[in-house]
Protein backbone atom coordinates (compact mmCIF):
# COMPACT_ATOMS: atom_id res chain seq x y z
CA UNK A 1 0.00 0.00 0.00
CA UNK A 2 1.46 3.33 -0.91
CA UNK A 3 1.60 6.32 1.85
CA UNK A 4 -1.66 8.08 2.68
CA UNK A 5 -2.38 11.60 3.66
CA UNK A 6 -0.85 13.65 6.09
CA UNK A 7 -1.80 12.44 9.73
CA UNK A 8 -1.44 13.86 12.98
CA UNK A 9 0.69 10.99 15.19
CA UNK A 10 1.17 10.97 19.04
CA UNK A 11 4.19 9.34 20.07
CA UNK A 12 3.91 8.89 23.24
CA UNK A 13 7.73 8.55 24.97
CA UNK A 14 10.43 10.44 24.38
CA UNK A 15 13.39 8.05 24.70
CA UNK A 16 15.70 6.28 22.04
CA UNK A 17 12.64 4.60 19.83
CA UNK A 18 10.14 7.14 20.75
CA UNK A 19 12.61 9.45 19.02
CA UNK A 20 13.25 7.49 16.38
CA UNK A 21 10.19 6.37 15.30
CA UNK A 22 8.54 10.34 15.50
CA UNK A 23 11.13 11.01 12.78
CA UNK A 24 9.97 8.13 10.75
CA UNK A 25 6.42 9.47 10.98
CA UNK A 26 7.65 12.95 10.48
CA UNK A 27 9.84 11.91 7.23
CA UNK A 28 6.54 9.91 6.17
CA UNK A 29 4.76 13.56 6.21
CA UNK A 30 2.79 13.31 9.18
CA UNK A 31 2.61 16.32 11.84
CA UNK A 32 4.19 14.74 14.31
CA UNK A 33 4.09 15.36 18.75
CA UNK A 34 5.98 13.56 21.00
CA UNK A 35 5.15 13.55 24.55
CA UNK A 36 7.80 13.29 26.95
CA UNK A 37 7.60 13.18 30.87
CA UNK A 38 11.22 14.50 31.44
CA UNK A 39 11.64 18.69 30.96
CA UNK A 40 14.61 18.31 29.79
CA UNK A 41 13.88 16.41 26.50
CA UNK A 42 11.08 18.11 26.31
CA UNK A 43 13.35 21.70 25.70
CA UNK A 44 15.77 20.27 23.75
CA UNK A 45 13.55 18.04 21.42
CA UNK A 46 11.49 21.59 20.75
CA UNK A 47 14.52 24.08 20.90
CA UNK A 48 17.57 21.92 19.72
CA UNK A 49 16.90 19.63 17.44
CA UNK A 50 18.76 17.03 20.01
CA UNK A 51 18.07 14.26 22.17
CA UNK A 52 21.08 14.40 23.99
CA UNK A 53 19.76 11.95 26.86
CA UNK A 54 18.60 9.18 24.50
CA UNK A 55 20.43 9.77 21.39
CA UNK A 56 23.11 11.81 22.12
CA UNK A 57 25.31 13.23 19.50
CA UNK A 58 22.04 12.70 16.49
CA UNK A 59 20.81 16.21 15.03
CA UNK A 60 17.58 15.44 14.09
CA UNK A 61 15.14 16.83 11.65
CA UNK A 62 13.51 19.95 11.70
CA UNK A 63 9.65 19.96 12.54
CA UNK A 64 9.35 17.54 15.46
CA UNK A 65 7.19 18.76 18.50
CA UNK A 66 7.26 17.67 21.71
CA UNK A 67 5.18 18.44 24.85
CA UNK A 68 4.63 17.23 28.37
CA UNK A 69 1.02 17.70 28.16
CA UNK A 70 -0.39 14.17 27.67
CA UNK A 71 -3.91 15.82 26.39
CA UNK A 72 -2.09 18.61 23.91
CA UNK A 73 -0.05 15.59 22.29
CA UNK A 74 -3.40 13.12 22.05
CA UNK A 75 -5.88 15.85 20.64
CA UNK A 76 -6.78 15.49 17.07
CA UNK A 77 -4.26 12.53 16.76
CA UNK A 78 -5.03 10.12 13.87
CA UNK A 79 -2.73 7.16 15.26
CA UNK A 80 -0.87 6.84 18.89
CA UNK A 81 2.44 5.07 18.96
CA UNK A 82 3.30 3.91 22.25
CA UNK A 83 7.26 3.45 23.20
CA UNK A 84 7.84 3.67 26.67
CA UNK A 85 9.39 0.13 28.46
CA UNK A 86 6.89 -2.71 28.32
CA UNK A 87 6.66 -2.78 32.31
CA UNK A 88 5.62 0.90 32.52
CA UNK A 89 3.16 0.54 29.90
CA UNK A 90 -0.16 -0.07 32.04
CA UNK A 91 0.38 2.89 33.98
CA UNK A 92 0.81 4.97 30.51
CA UNK A 93 -1.74 3.11 29.30
CA UNK A 94 -4.45 4.06 32.16
CA UNK A 95 -3.10 7.53 31.89
CA UNK A 96 -4.31 8.01 28.34
CA UNK A 97 -7.36 6.03 28.83
CA UNK A 98 -10.24 8.89 28.30
CA UNK A 99 -8.07 11.11 26.29
CA UNK A 100 -7.77 9.38 22.81
CA UNK A 101 -9.63 10.45 20.13
CA UNK A 102 -12.60 8.03 19.25
CA UNK A 103 -11.17 5.30 16.89
CA UNK A 104 -7.21 6.17 16.74
CA UNK A 105 -5.59 3.08 16.68
CA UNK A 106 -2.86 2.69 18.94
CA UNK A 107 0.53 1.22 18.07
CA UNK A 108 2.43 -0.73 20.39
CA UNK A 109 6.46 -0.23 20.19
CA UNK A 110 7.83 -1.88 22.73
CA UNK A 111 9.14 -5.24 22.94
CA UNK A 112 8.12 -6.79 26.33
CA UNK A 113 5.81 -9.18 28.24
CA UNK A 114 4.35 -7.90 31.70
CA UNK A 115 6.26 -9.40 34.76
CA UNK A 116 3.52 -9.09 36.79
CA UNK A 117 0.92 -10.97 35.37
CA UNK A 118 2.38 -12.65 32.35
CA UNK A 119 0.18 -10.45 29.49
CA UNK A 120 1.15 -9.16 26.34
CA UNK A 121 0.98 -5.65 25.97
CA UNK A 122 -1.60 -6.06 23.24
CA UNK A 123 -3.84 -7.97 26.01
CA UNK A 124 -3.21 -4.74 28.14
CA UNK A 125 -4.17 -2.61 25.93
CA UNK A 126 -7.57 -4.48 25.05
CA UNK A 127 -7.99 -4.72 28.95
CA UNK A 128 -7.95 -1.00 29.44
CA UNK A 129 -8.88 0.53 26.01
CA UNK A 130 -11.46 -2.13 24.98
CA UNK A 131 -12.48 0.35 22.17
CA UNK A 132 -9.41 1.37 20.61
CA UNK A 133 -8.04 -0.78 17.38
CA UNK A 134 -4.53 -2.13 18.57
CA UNK A 135 -1.37 -2.97 16.67
CA UNK A 136 2.37 -3.63 17.70
CA UNK A 137 5.47 -2.60 15.73
CA UNK A 138 8.18 -4.36 15.87
CA UNK A 139 11.66 -5.69 13.79
CA UNK A 140 15.36 -5.20 13.35
CA UNK A 141 15.82 -1.62 14.23
CA UNK A 142 18.00 -0.18 16.04
CA UNK A 143 16.68 3.89 16.81
CA UNK A 144 19.86 5.22 16.11
CA UNK A 145 20.20 3.32 12.82
CA UNK A 146 16.19 4.59 11.97
CA UNK A 147 16.98 8.31 13.82
CA UNK A 148 19.94 8.52 11.08
CA UNK A 149 17.63 7.34 8.05
CA UNK A 150 19.29 3.98 7.45
CA UNK A 151 17.18 1.60 5.48
CA UNK A 152 15.57 -0.67 7.98
CA UNK A 153 11.89 -2.63 7.35
CA UNK A 154 9.68 -3.77 10.50
CA UNK A 155 6.47 -5.44 10.86
CA UNK A 156 3.07 -3.98 11.76
CA UNK A 157 0.91 -5.90 13.27
CA UNK A 158 -3.46 -5.66 13.31
CA UNK A 159 -5.72 -8.81 14.18
CA UNK A 160 -7.66 -6.64 11.10
CA UNK A 161 -6.05 -7.08 7.49
CA UNK A 162 -7.02 -3.93 6.37
CA UNK A 163 -5.75 -1.68 9.68
CA UNK A 164 -2.57 -3.41 9.62
CA UNK A 165 -2.06 -2.32 6.22
CA UNK A 166 -3.50 0.68 6.36
CA UNK A 167 -0.69 1.34 9.21
CA UNK A 168 1.89 0.12 7.16
CA UNK A 169 1.29 2.79 4.48
CA UNK A 170 1.09 5.15 6.98
CA UNK A 171 4.07 4.90 8.79
CA UNK A 172 6.35 4.02 5.78
CA UNK A 173 8.76 6.22 3.97
CA UNK A 174 11.92 5.89 1.50
CA UNK A 175 14.12 4.82 4.51
CA UNK A 176 11.78 2.80 6.99
CA UNK A 177 9.37 -0.21 5.24
CA UNK A 178 6.81 -1.90 6.78
CA UNK A 179 5.53 -4.99 5.96
CA UNK A 180 1.99 -5.71 7.36
CA UNK A 181 1.23 -8.85 9.37
CA UNK A 182 -2.30 -10.18 11.27
CA UNK A 183 -0.73 -12.13 13.38
CA UNK A 184 -0.18 -9.68 16.46
CA UNK A 185 0.93 -12.44 19.43
CA UNK A 186 3.49 -13.38 16.73
CA UNK A 187 4.89 -10.24 16.53
CA UNK A 188 4.65 -9.59 20.04
CA UNK A 189 6.39 -13.08 21.03
CA UNK A 190 9.23 -12.40 18.77
CA UNK A 191 9.92 -9.22 19.80
CA UNK A 192 9.85 -9.58 23.72
CA UNK A 193 11.57 -13.09 23.30
CA UNK A 194 14.60 -11.69 21.22
CA UNK A 195 15.36 -9.25 24.19
CA UNK A 196 15.95 -12.43 26.54
CA UNK A 197 17.90 -14.55 24.10
CA UNK A 198 19.92 -11.62 23.24
CA UNK A 199 20.99 -11.21 26.87
CA UNK A 200 22.18 -15.07 26.75
CA UNK A 201 24.01 -14.41 23.60
CA UNK A 202 25.79 -11.41 25.05
CA UNK A 203 26.57 -13.61 28.16
CA UNK A 204 28.24 -16.17 26.17
CA UNK A 205 30.17 -13.38 24.27
CA UNK A 206 31.07 -11.69 27.91
CA UNK A 207 32.51 -14.76 29.11
CA UNK A 208 34.34 -15.63 26.31
CA UNK A 209 32.96 -18.57 25.24
CA UNK A 210 33.76 -17.94 21.60
CA UNK A 211 32.01 -17.57 18.58
CA UNK A 212 30.38 -21.27 17.95
CA UNK A 213 29.05 -21.20 21.47
CA UNK A 214 27.20 -17.81 20.41
CA UNK A 215 25.91 -19.48 17.06
CA UNK A 216 24.59 -22.22 19.00
CA UNK A 217 22.82 -20.29 21.81
CA UNK A 218 21.05 -18.37 19.44
CA UNK A 219 19.86 -20.99 17.18
CA UNK A 220 18.66 -23.23 19.73
CA UNK A 221 17.32 -20.30 21.62
CA UNK A 222 14.92 -19.67 18.28
CA UNK A 223 13.46 -22.78 19.24
CA UNK A 224 12.40 -22.06 22.16
CA UNK A 225 10.91 -18.80 20.99
CA UNK A 226 9.16 -20.96 18.38
CA UNK A 227 8.17 -23.53 20.63
CA UNK A 228 6.39 -20.47 23.38
CA UNK A 229 5.18 -18.73 19.96
CA UNK A 230 3.49 -22.43 19.07
CA UNK A 231 1.76 -22.51 22.60
CA UNK A 232 0.71 -18.90 22.58
CA UNK A 233 -0.56 -19.57 18.78
CA UNK A 234 1.65 -17.53 16.56
CA UNK A 235 2.25 -18.27 13.21
CA UNK A 236 5.34 -19.77 12.97
CA UNK A 237 6.25 -17.87 9.55
CA UNK A 238 5.88 -14.71 11.75
CA UNK A 239 8.62 -15.83 14.07
CA UNK A 240 11.02 -16.68 10.96
CA UNK A 241 10.34 -13.13 9.51
CA UNK A 242 11.37 -9.50 10.96
CA UNK A 243 9.99 -9.53 14.28
CA UNK A 244 11.47 -13.00 15.27
CA UNK A 245 14.08 -14.36 13.47
CA UNK A 246 15.32 -10.63 12.10
CA UNK A 247 15.01 -8.91 15.21
CA UNK A 248 17.14 -12.30 16.81
CA UNK A 249 19.84 -11.82 14.44
CA UNK A 250 20.21 -8.25 15.03
CA UNK A 251 20.33 -8.04 18.39
CA UNK A 252 22.13 -11.24 19.39
CA UNK A 253 25.27 -10.43 17.48
CA UNK A 254 25.74 -6.51 17.74
CA UNK A 255 27.24 -4.43 20.55
CA UNK A 256 24.70 -1.51 19.51
CA UNK A 257 22.06 -3.82 21.43
CA UNK A 258 21.72 -3.09 25.37
CA UNK A 259 20.04 -6.35 25.75
CA UNK A 260 23.28 -7.90 23.74
CA UNK A 261 25.56 -5.25 26.05
CA UNK A 262 23.60 -6.45 29.26
CA UNK A 263 24.34 -9.60 28.44
CA UNK A 264 28.07 -8.80 27.60
CA UNK A 265 28.33 -7.46 31.26
CA UNK A 266 26.83 -10.03 32.91
CA UNK A 267 29.19 -12.63 30.94
CA UNK A 268 32.02 -10.23 32.22
CA UNK A 269 31.43 -9.97 35.63
CA UNK A 270 30.66 -6.35 35.23
CA UNK A 271 28.65 -4.07 37.36
CA UNK A 272 25.31 -3.80 35.94
CA UNK A 273 23.86 -0.70 37.34
CA UNK A 274 23.58 2.39 35.37
CA UNK A 275 23.04 0.25 32.04
CA UNK A 276 21.01 1.47 29.48
CA UNK A 277 17.31 0.13 29.46
CA UNK A 278 17.62 -3.87 28.92
CA UNK A 279 13.62 -5.11 28.40
CA UNK A 280 15.21 -8.88 27.86
CA UNK A 281 16.21 -8.84 32.09
CA UNK A 282 12.16 -7.82 32.89
CA UNK A 283 10.90 -10.40 30.77
CA UNK A 284 13.06 -13.07 31.21
CA UNK A 285 11.61 -14.14 34.57
CA UNK A 286 8.32 -14.30 33.72
CA UNK A 287 9.23 -15.69 29.87
CA UNK A 288 10.51 -18.78 32.44
CA UNK A 289 7.45 -19.35 34.59
CA UNK A 290 5.22 -19.16 31.53
CA UNK A 291 7.34 -22.08 29.87
CA UNK A 292 7.66 -24.16 33.01
CA UNK A 293 3.60 -23.67 33.14
CA UNK A 294 3.03 -24.61 30.06
CA UNK A 295 5.29 -27.22 29.90
CA UNK A 296 7.40 -26.05 27.38
CA UNK A 297 10.91 -27.16 27.11
CA UNK A 298 12.82 -23.59 27.31
CA UNK A 299 16.23 -24.09 29.09
CA UNK A 300 17.94 -21.21 27.53
CA UNK A 301 15.61 -18.87 28.78
CA UNK A 302 15.29 -20.93 32.53
CA UNK A 303 18.90 -20.01 32.48
CA UNK A 304 19.00 -16.53 31.71
CA UNK A 305 16.41 -15.75 34.50
CA UNK A 306 17.98 -18.07 36.64
CA UNK A 307 21.72 -16.66 36.40
CA UNK A 308 19.47 -12.64 36.57
CA UNK A 309 17.93 -14.35 39.84
CA UNK A 310 21.68 -15.22 41.09
CA UNK A 311 20.79 -18.81 41.21
CA UNK A 312 23.68 -19.76 38.76
CA UNK A 313 26.96 -18.82 37.27
CA UNK A 314 26.64 -17.95 33.38
CA UNK A 315 29.21 -21.22 33.45
CA UNK A 316 27.16 -23.68 35.71
CA UNK A 317 24.21 -22.43 33.23
CA UNK A 318 26.53 -23.66 30.49
CA UNK A 319 27.72 -26.67 31.47
CA UNK A 320 23.88 -27.52 32.48
CA UNK A 321 22.89 -26.88 28.98
CA UNK A 322 25.90 -29.48 27.30
CA UNK A 323 25.34 -32.26 29.60
CA UNK A 324 21.11 -32.26 28.52
CA UNK A 325 20.18 -35.50 27.42
CA UNK A 326 21.14 -36.09 23.64
CA UNK A 327 18.60 -36.06 21.31
CA UNK A 328 17.14 -35.07 17.99
CA UNK A 329 17.32 -31.50 16.75
CA UNK A 330 14.30 -31.31 14.60
CA UNK A 331 11.80 -33.64 17.02
CA UNK A 332 10.86 -30.69 18.64
CA UNK A 333 7.26 -29.52 20.03
CA UNK A 334 6.72 -26.21 17.55
CA UNK A 335 4.10 -24.77 15.17
CA UNK A 336 5.42 -27.26 12.90
CA UNK A 337 4.65 -30.51 14.87
CA UNK A 338 1.74 -29.36 16.41
N1 LIG B 1 16.00 1.72 21.19
C1 LIG B 1 15.75 0.89 20.20
O1 LIG B 1 16.58 0.74 19.29
C2 LIG B 1 14.45 0.15 20.15
C3 LIG B 1 13.62 0.05 21.26
N2 LIG B 1 12.47 -0.67 21.18
C4 LIG B 1 11.59 -0.80 22.33
O2 LIG B 1 11.00 0.45 22.64
C5 LIG B 1 10.72 0.53 24.04
C6 LIG B 1 11.29 1.84 24.56
O3 LIG B 1 12.67 1.79 24.36
P1 LIG B 1 13.58 3.08 24.22
O4 LIG B 1 12.83 4.26 23.76
O5 LIG B 1 14.75 2.69 23.41
O6 LIG B 1 14.01 3.28 25.74
P2 LIG B 1 14.71 4.54 26.40
O7 LIG B 1 15.28 4.07 27.68
O8 LIG B 1 15.60 5.20 25.41
O9 LIG B 1 13.50 5.54 26.66
C7 LIG B 1 12.40 5.19 27.45
C8 LIG B 1 11.46 6.39 27.52
O10 LIG B 1 10.31 6.03 28.26
C9 LIG B 1 10.11 7.01 29.27
N3 LIG B 1 9.44 6.39 30.40
C10 LIG B 1 9.93 5.44 31.23
N4 LIG B 1 9.02 5.13 32.14
C11 LIG B 1 7.93 5.89 31.89
C12 LIG B 1 6.67 6.05 32.50
N5 LIG B 1 6.31 5.34 33.56
N6 LIG B 1 5.81 6.93 31.97
C13 LIG B 1 6.15 7.64 30.88
N7 LIG B 1 7.33 7.56 30.27
C14 LIG B 1 8.21 6.69 30.77
C15 LIG B 1 11.48 7.55 29.60
O11 LIG B 1 11.39 8.82 30.21
C16 LIG B 1 12.08 7.59 28.20
O12 LIG B 1 11.68 8.76 27.55
C17 LIG B 1 11.34 -0.71 24.66
O13 LIG B 1 10.34 -1.68 24.88
C18 LIG B 1 12.31 -1.22 23.61
O14 LIG B 1 12.47 -2.63 23.64
C19 LIG B 1 12.09 -1.29 20.04
C20 LIG B 1 12.86 -1.20 18.91
C21 LIG B 1 14.10 -0.47 18.87
O1 LIG C 1 14.78 -4.04 19.67
C1 LIG C 1 15.77 -3.52 19.24
C2 LIG C 1 16.19 -3.60 17.84
O2 LIG C 1 15.23 -4.19 17.04
C3 LIG C 1 16.65 -2.78 20.15
O3 LIG C 1 17.37 -3.73 20.86
P1 LIG C 1 17.89 -3.39 22.33
O4 LIG C 1 16.69 -3.00 23.15
O5 LIG C 1 18.56 -4.63 22.79
O6 LIG C 1 18.85 -2.24 22.18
Amino acid sequence: MSQQRRARIAVLGGGAWGTALALTALRAGHATTIWARDPATVEALNLRQENPRYLPGIRLDKGLVSTENLAEALAGADCILAVIPAQTMRDVLQEISGLLPVGAPLVLCAKGIERSTGRLLSEIAREILPETPIAALSGPSFATDVARGLPTAVTVAAQDPALAARLAGLLSSPSFRCYSSTDLTGVEIGGALKNVLAIAAGAVAGAGLGASAQAAMVTRGFVELRRVGAKFGADPETLMGLSGLGDLILTCGSDQSRNFAYGVALGRGDDLSGLKLAEGAATAGIAARIARENEIEAPIIEAVDAILAGRSTIREAVAALMARPLKSETDEDMGRAT
